[in-house]
């Protein structure tokens, strides 16, 4: 698989303020990856740069091969924003169709079926929208752009349980029969577990890990038992967050663990739990914390 988008020591500051540090990103083609990171890690101003909206302090940004320069918009790439920059006066209608002409792949059908689906007047003008009706309009937007990237930051955000879930199936349905580049930029990081396939976590403007889903879902485990005991079963393994309490101790862990090793954990009268994506994220998170 080649890259459809390449970040090589990307930094970004506002001010004294750096916002995106020695960032190294790599998305392949035709994958679904997750971009998760808490309030102010970075990642709209990650996003903004690789969708040509500003211009790295340093560093390079290649797009299916093109280096950005400043000024240049990235070809065949949608960016569905948090704050989308709707005209309020333009009506659903006139929206879709100045969309339509920014990207080649545009799929007409696809965008009137979401239209239809999501219950959006296409005569209704923006600035009547609820917020989560303006989140699905720039969602239709990301979905009928067929773009090579497509980026969706916070692309649930308003939106009821009902709305998130269908969106997300309508994603992974049309990304089967359409393959391409998807990044999904979000909080709720549970809901997104099933749907991408990589995910990259980014702290304080840098890459902290990247990983598959799936290798995260076997190879994160929460741990407890006494201090000794999780204290010699995790010597030489990843512990990304570790907590005593009295006697007893927890230890979120990051790495393989066979049924031997198992076998001995019980031994040694250990409990070992999955440890679902959320969480994971915020143990290491916190983790990194502990490390400053
Ligand atoms: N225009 C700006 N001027 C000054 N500082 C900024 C500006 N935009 C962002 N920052 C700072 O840069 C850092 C990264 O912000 P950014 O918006 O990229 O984070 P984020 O991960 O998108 O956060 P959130 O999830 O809350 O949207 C933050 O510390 C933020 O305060």
């Amino acid at each position: 698989m080649s890259a459809i988008l390449a970040c090589t020591n990307v930094n970004k500051s506002y001010g004294n303020k750096k916002a995106v540090l020695n960032l190294d990103l790599k998305l392949e083609e035709n994958t679904v990856y997750g971009l998760l990171g808490r309030n102010g890690a970075g990642k709209t101003t990650l996003l903004n740069m690789i969708s040509g909206g500003s211009f790295p302090d340093s560093g390079e940004i290649e797009i299916a091969g093109s280096r950005l320069y400043a000024g240049d918009m990235p070809a065949n790439t949608c960016y569905v924003r948090e704050k989308n920059l709707f005209l309020g006066g333009a009506k659903v209608m006139e929206t879709l169709e100045w969309a339509s002409v920014f990207h080649n792949n545009w799929d007409w059908s696809l965008a009137n079926k979401l239209v239809k689906t999501f219950k959006i007047s296409k005569d209704q003008k923006i600035r009547q929208l609820s917020r989560g009706m303006e989140s699905l309009l720039g969602n239709i937007i990301g979905l009928a752009s067929r773009a090579s990237l497509t980026i969706f930051d916070e692309p649930v955000l308003g939106l009821d349980a009902l709305m998130r879930e269908k969106f997300y199936r309508i994603l992974i349905e049309d990304y089967a029969e359409n393959p391409r580049t998807i990044l999904l930029s979000t909080h709720l990081i549970d809901e997104i577990a099933n749907v991408v396939e990589r995910i990259f976590i980014i702290d304080a403007g840098s890459i902290l890990l990247h990983d598959d889903v799936e290798k995260i879902r076997i190879n994160s485990h929460l741990m407890r038992g006494s201090n000794e005991a999780i204290g010699k079963f995790t010597n030489g393994k990843r512990v990304i967050y570790r907590e005593s309490y009295g006697s007893g101790a927890l230890a979120a862990v990051y790495d393989k663990i066979g049924e031997e090793e198992r076998v001995s954990a019980t031994k040694l009268g250990i409990s070992i739990d999955g440890l679902p994506l959320q969480k994971f994220f915020a143990y290491l998170i916190e983790e990194g914390e502990h490390d400053e």
